[in-house]
């Protein structure tokens, strides 16, 4: 049955992006639906963050057509795409707070770009109900950047992404730098907030334990293109190398062994006991160095 085009959220047709003689994206199709976290991975230059600053209008492509609800975002006024900005809520990667802000402050900077009439009371009671809605303490609210750890700052500018109400929230490396706990943590956070708000996610990742907990499908970018989108399962069947290396290589399996799917509950990264068997297995091939590199991936090593 064809796809109603308001289940679209974003469409990218066509988009090739290149810096002098280096191209990054040739001809680059890409469509993320209504209400799924779509995993965005593949190796390190492919121009995951290019993709995504060309969909929110802060790198012009050479060429290609970039819808996000049905308005084109290539090309636009600022002013003029304020509407669809609205709409968006934005983590960067590390956070991107402002350090001679406060978490409150910076949570309250979109609200005072699109909202400048709102008084300052409204904004501080926004801005407390951002903060704890991330998970973190009012108390932080009052803080600077500098004072909160990783998994705070990383909370922080979720809080600062969610100000507006978005329908829609790219992630670019979310977990990137926390320890499996509080990798763990912010994906709980992040599937518990999408299902709450009814949100869309278009979430940048190289952590298999993120795409395994969270995504419901997961688009490949290799070779200048999408080589591949769906759901994890669906690109397990698939033969191209750089796939089955990154799902089926000792992290692939590992983050695969720690997997629990319980109806209406968080699927966990590996537990000891997990990667235990993980390990026994690779261990019963003479796979030693694949049982070392799984036991990697639990002490920290992302
Ligand atoms: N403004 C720019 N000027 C020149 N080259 C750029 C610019 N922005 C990105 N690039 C290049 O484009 C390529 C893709 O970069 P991008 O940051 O999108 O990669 P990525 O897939 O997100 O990588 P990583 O996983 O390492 O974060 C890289 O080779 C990068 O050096």
């Amino acid at each position: 049955m064809p796809r109603r085009t308001d289940d679209i959220v974003i469409e990218v047709k066509g988009l090739t992006n290149s810096f002098g003689d280096q191209v990054i994206h040739q001809q680059l199709d890409l469509e993320v639906r209504r209400g799924e976290i779509l995993g965005v991975v593949g190796g390190s230059g492919t121009g995951k963050s290019v993709l995504m600053r060309s969909i929110i209008g802060l790198q012009t492509p050479d060429e290609g057509e970039i819808t996000v609800f049905g308005e084109p975002t290539i090309g636009r006024d600022p002013t003029e795409a304020t509407n669809i900005r609205k709409r968006w809520g934005i983590l960067f990667q590390g956070g991107a707070l402002f350090s001679t802000l406060t978490v409150a402050e910076n949570v309250q900077v979109p609200l005072r770009e699109f909202y400048p009439d709102l008084d300052q009371a409204l904004l501080d009671e926004i801005a407390s109900y951002k903060v704890v809605m991330t998970g973190l303490d009012a108390s932080a609210g009052p803080k600077f950047p500098s004072e909160l750890s990783g998994g705070m700052k990383k909370r922080a500018g979720l809080a600062r992404a969610l100000a507006l109400d978005p329908e829609l929230l790219f992630l670019d490396e979310p977990t990137a730098g926390l320890d499996p706990i509080g990798a763990a943590a912010f994906d709980e956070l992040t599937r518990g907030l999408q299902r709450t708000l009814g949100l869309t996610v278009f979430l940048i990742t190289h952590d298999l334990d993120t795409l395994y907990a969270i995504c419901d499908r997961v688009a490949v970018i290799a070779d200048q293109k999408v080589i591949a989108v769906g759901t994890i399962d669906e690109l397990l069947a698939l033969d191209h190398p750089w796939i089955q290396e990154y799902f089926n290589g000792p992290r692939g399996r590992a983050a695969l062994a720690g997997k629990r799917d319980i109806e209406g509950e968080i699927k966990r990264r590996p537990t000891a006991a997990s990667l235990a068997a993980t390990n026994e297995a690779d261990a019963e091939q003479g796979d030693d160095a694949v049982a070392t590199d799984a036991v990697k991936t639990d002490s920290g090593t992302r």
